[in-house]
């Protein structure tokens, strides 16, 4: 369980973090986003004690990470896919990091393997695209089987097999009960991965909730409706609807529910070719909730 309570960090006069305040539960993907200079990263490297924060507290499992004894055995993290020896392999990058915390070779080829990187683990790291560096820095921090994972940008430079196989990863890191936050900027890397959201802008949160809830924020109740009836918007409106024509032959309708809509068309016998309800993608809910965030105001922690 990651905590994060109230921290601010100024760089000279620029605010970074203006009392960031929320935590990370286990078995479940917590998405951070929010856009460039929100203070995400800042943020995860006050979690590592990379930053010294000026107020607030950073807590892994009930102690800074400083104190902790094994630090990656209670938090692994991937900040900076790039940071690596390029000269070294894979294997022995992974060795090498192993070596410190008194881990042993085994560990590391189970991570090879988990990460999809056993047929390469003896190439040198520094000739890895950058998703293959982003799936060893993910092997880096599973060393020390962490009950905890923090992610910056993990999909960054991912191939859209990458990204399927990235989403399906964290899913199961979740499923086996770890904490695991994922930092992006695109709220539909996210989609289908997180169970949980937390949006940030400038430096503190804006949102904090589950992905239904957000999803339920955003869905605008609007239906898509063909048909060639010229009768339909009157019929609609005389029920209390709303009708507009979408441009490309179709009714935007809000006001009716779709079962109603139907009934109403049916009744008067008007015959359509879809009826669909629009449904919110995360990224509709973001911008809403980034334009609007009083609904899912961020609690202090429990
Ligand atoms: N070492 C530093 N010195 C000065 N300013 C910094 C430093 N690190 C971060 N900042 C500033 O703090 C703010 C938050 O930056 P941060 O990198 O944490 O945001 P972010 O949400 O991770 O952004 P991005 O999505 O672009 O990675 C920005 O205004 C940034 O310019």
């Amino acid at each position: 369980m990651i905590l994060v309570n109230g921290i601010r960090k100024r760089f000279g006069a620029a605010v970074a973090l203006d009392g960031m305040t929320f935590e990370v539960r286990p078995g479940q993907v917590t998405g951070f986003v929010g856009p460039n200079g929100a203070g995400k990263s800042t943020t995860m490297r006050v979690i590592l004690g990379l930053d010294r924060p000026d107020a607030g507290q950073a807590l892994v499992e009930g102690k800074p990470y400083r104190e902790l004894a094994d630090p990656m055995r209670h938090l692994g993290s991937l900040l900076d896919a790039g940071a690596l020896q390029p000269s070294r392999t894979a294997r022995n990058h992974l060795l090498w990091l192993a070596h410190s915390q008194g881990l042993g070779a085994r560990r590391v080829d189970e991570v090879l393997e988990q990460t999809g990187l056993g047929g390469v683990a003896r190439r040198r790291a520094g000739g890895f695209s950058l998703g293959m560096r982003q799936r060893l820095g993910i092997a880096a921090a599973l060393l020390g089987d962490p009950p905890a994972l923090m992610l910056d940008e993990p999909f960054n430079g991912m191939d859209p097999e990458g990204i399927i196989w990235m989403r399906g990863f964290l899913r199961s890191l979740a499923g086996q009960g770890r904490a695991v936050l994922v930092s992006s900027h695109l709220m539909g890397e996210l989609q289908g991965t997180a169970d949980h959201v937390i949006v940030v802008g400038r430096g503190r949160v804006i949102a904090d909730a589950s992905v239904a809830e957000l999803l339920n924020s955003a869905s605008s109740g609007r239906i898509t409706v063909r048909t060639e009836s010229p009768e339909a918007p009157g019929i609609l409106a005389a029920a209390g609807a709303t009708a507009a024509p979408t441009g490309d032959g179709g009714l935007s309708i809000t006001g009716l529910p779709a079962e109603r809509i139907a009934e109403v068309l049916h009744r008067h016998g008007v015959t359509f070719s879809e009826l669909a309800a629009h449904r919110a993608t995360l990224e509709d809910a973001y911008l809403e909730l980034t334009r609007d965030a009083v609904e899912f105001r961020a609690e202090g922690p429990r």
